[in-house]
């Protein structure tokens, strides 16, 4: 039986035909994005859902399907879909990383134009027939200061438009490097710097639990008065109640806005307000970028359906099918290992030094590098896929060194990871037995055996006796169920290392009490995508 595709989002055309060329069948509906009930009802009958922003695939869609087997998003933020939910279920969550991002810098760039010269206002104003010539007085983009938030494949084109048209650029992005900074000709600063010296403030960072509400009140009131404030990114990166009242002040001298806190956005704080332009979340909306995302989900599609081949899948390393059965655990090791220091590292890196030792030195080791780095970007971005985690890597400087070596040491194979960063080295190690299962072997230095849990708890201490009791205490009083522990040290006395399995993520609170013992040298939750 021919596999089906479901499209749900107003995707080009030329997906469709990719897909009927290849011999899926296909339903186009490029509204049903919108009808959850109806949506839920056919989900079951498909093997693909193709889709943009509109489509909403949370748990509870993903409940109502048993077939379903990839979902891939014609665009770059995938915000919209509950990975861990679709990785739960086995569903491939896919992206096309780059074919819209030229158009929404783009989109960007128009949008500082228009809230500089109040073009929407002056055009309605125009069209209305009444010449307010003088009511339109703009400010000029020349010499300014654009403060760019987020300076990656956007946030980077964005940047180099902006000088092109000579502004002076600020960027603040804690995963960009110096050398990277000086080479795209911007100076990389702090929040707080960008916010005092910037003219024009431009978000380009995806939504997560960091970058929510960065520009809240608090970071509002920092800014330079008179400042302008453009989102193309994600609604829920500004404040909309807290930036209306500061354009109300006077304080925000006007804003762009192509996403919402809502969507779609039927009312904001922020609409109506004078030299406020919106547009209705049009970023990608060039018929460039839609055929490069069409074109793209669709032959990705196309491929795993067909093929089981994998292309920039955001839970799965992409490999080809014959690779997928020998090296997934590999692969997947080398994501944890990337996660683990991606967790743990909060600087700028300089470099990744990537060692295969045994027989895995003999596998795809781009395909395990890609996968390493992935994990480590994960961290900052989980957007980030195999595929676009090497390119993000190079474009902030960060140079991947690739070691293989025959067998050394008592296991068989083992991968160690290190990251370096102006500050400081840090390593970690893990094989993977012939039950298929990766585990760290070798945390600081120290040997140690931990399996892979999804949410585990790492701390460091020097070895005194109480510590086990301590933590054993902490979690039980404060009702967190410990489902395994692991420890190593290097020596009585010396340095140790304990790894406490959860059942859920670890509560800040119970961290801060942890860390308020004196007793640790580090106190960190670490999450894993255990699939
Ligand atoms: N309006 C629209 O139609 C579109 C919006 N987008 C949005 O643009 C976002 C950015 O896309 P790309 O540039 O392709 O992603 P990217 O991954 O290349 O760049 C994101 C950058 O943000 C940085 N970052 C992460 N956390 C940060 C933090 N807390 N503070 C400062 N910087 C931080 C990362 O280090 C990275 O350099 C997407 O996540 C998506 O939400 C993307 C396409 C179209
Ligand atoms: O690619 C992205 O992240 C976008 O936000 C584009 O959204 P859209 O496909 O236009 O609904």
């Amino acid at each position: 039986m021919a596999p089906k595709v479901l499209v749900s989002d107003a995707l080009s055309e030329t997906a469709v035909q990719i897909f009927r060329d290849r011999g899926i069948e296909v339903d186009f509906m490029p509204t049903l994005g919108k009808d959850k009930e109806k949506l839920a009802e056919i989900i079951g009958n498909y093997d693909g859902l193709a889709i943009r922003s509109n489509t909403k695939v949370t748990a509870k869609l993903l409940e109502s399907t048993d077939r379903l087997k990839v979902i891939a998003r014609a665009g770059i933020g995938v915000d919209n879909v509950d990975i861990p939910a679709a990785s739960k279920k086995g569903v491939i969550v896919m992206n096309t990383p780059f074919g819209n991002s030229i158009t929404t810098a783009e989109h960007a760039i128009a949008m500082m134009f228009a809230v500089a010269r109040q073009l929407p206002e002056a055009n309605a104003s125009t069209h209305a027939g009444k010449w307010e010539k003088s009511r339109f007085m703009g400010v000029e983009l020349f010499n300014k200061t654009l403060g760019v938030i987020g300076a990656g494949n956007i946030g980077g084109i964005v940047c180099d438009r902006a000088l092109g048209i000579q502004m002076k650029v600020v960027a603040y992005d804690p995963f960009l490097s110096e050398e990277r900074a000086k080479q795209m000709g911007v100076t990389k600063v702090e929040l707080d710097e960008l916010l005092a010296r910037a003219d024009f403030i431009t978000l380009h960072v995806p939504l997560t639990d960091k970058t929510r509400n960065i520009l809240g009140a608090e970071n509002l009131a920092k800014t330079k008065p008179g400042v302008r404030i453009i989102n193309c990114a994600r609604g829920g990166l500004v404040d909309e109640a807290a930036l209306a009242d500061a354009l109300k002040s006077g304080h925000v001298a006007g804003a762009a806005f192509d996403v919402f806190e809502t969507e779609p956005a039927t009312e904001s704080p922020l609409f109506n307000l004078p030299n406020v332009v919106c547009t209705p979340h049009l970023g990608a909306s060039t018929a460039e970028a839609q055929e490069n995302v069409a074109l793209q989900v669709a032959e990705q599609m196309s491929d795993y359906l067909l093929t089981g081949a994998v292309q920039n899948a955001l839970n799965m390393p992409s490999v080809t099918a014959e690779e997928a059965a020998v090296m997934g655990p590999w692969l997947k090791l080398a994501e944890h290992l990337g996660a683990f220091v991606g967790q743990m590292t909060d600087e700028p890196i300089k470099a990744i030094n990537v060692l295969y030792d045994g027989h895995v030195a003999d596998m795809n080791l781009a395909a395990l590098n890609c996968s390493a780095i992935a994990g480590i970007m994960k961290a900052t971005n989980p957007d980030v896929n195999m595929v676009s985690a090497p390119i993000a890597a190079k474009e902030r400087g960060i140079q991947v060194a690739t070691t293989s070596q025959g067998k050394s040491g008592v296991f068989d194979a083992f991968i160690k990871l290190t990251v370096v960063t102006d500050k400081r080295e840090r390593s970690i190690a893990g094989t993977c037995f012939s039950d298929g299962k990766p585990r760290f072997i070798q945390i600081k230095g120290i040997n140690i055996d931990a399996e892979i849990g999804a949410h585990m708890l790492y701390t460091t201490n020097e070895d005194v006796p109480g510590i086990i009791g301590l933590l054993g205490m902490t979690m039980a009083k404060n009702e967190v169920n410990i489902a395994n522990f692991t420890l190593g040290r290097t020596g009585e006395g010396k340095e140790a290392i304990a790894i406490l399995y959860l059942d859920q993520p670890m509560d800040q609170k119970v961290v801060k009490l942890l860390e308020g013992t004196g007793m640790f040298l580090q106190v960190k939750p670490l999450e894993f995508d255990v699939i």
